[in-house]
């Protein structure tokens, strides 16, 4: 039954679980810095900003949203693995606030990546450096939760 196989692949999946969500971090904390770079040192309809677009799609397509699917996907089934999550700990509760808050910053960074294909350079570069603390942030809240386990 599933959840004996669940049970059995365990460690397997907590390691692709780990790969993936690196894989999606470095995106994470990379895309913004990108956006910083690309509105303060191009203007829209330059080859520099079709460069940053190519870069940002690249990125974008081929390794954020492919490993957010692969580390909900994987993080899920451990959810869904026996004994794995106490819900009566508060450390589930804080890493789902952290990754739904990590997820939306995604869904942010892919929204903005639209307004540089739109020509709207409006947000600063300051802005952008800002923002940009947000995933660190919240990875040191995942990571407290899921290996402290409070
Ligand atoms: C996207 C939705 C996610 C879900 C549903 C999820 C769920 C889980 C669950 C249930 C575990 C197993 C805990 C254990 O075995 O002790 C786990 C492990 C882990 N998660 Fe996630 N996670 C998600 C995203 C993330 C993110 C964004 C990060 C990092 C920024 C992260 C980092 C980790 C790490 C490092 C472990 C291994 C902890 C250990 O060694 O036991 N997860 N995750």
């Amino acid at each position: 039954m599933i959840l004996d196989w669940l049970a059995d692949s365990y460690l397997w999946t907590k390691s692709l679980h780990v790969i993936s969500v690196i894989a999606w971090m470095a995106g994470l904390f990379y895309l913004p810095r990108l956006f910083v770079h690309h509105t303060e040192q191009t203007t829209p309809g330059t080859e520099m900003d079709g460069v940053f677009q190519m870069m940002e799609r690249k990125l974008l397509k081929l390794i954020m949203n492919p490993s957010m699917i692969a580390t909900w996907l994987f993080g899920l089934a451990l959810v869904l693995t026996p004994g794995i999550v106490d819900w009566g700990s508060v450390w589930p509760y804080t890493k789902g606030a952290g990754v739904v808050a990590m997820t939306w910053f995604h869904m942010w960074l892919a929204a903005r990546r639209k307004d540089f294909i739109a020509g709207d350079f409006r947000l600063t570069g300051r802005t952008y450096r800002i923002m940009n603390e947000l995933p660190t942030v919240l990875m040191i809240l995942i990571v407290f939760s899921v290996i402290l386990r409070f």
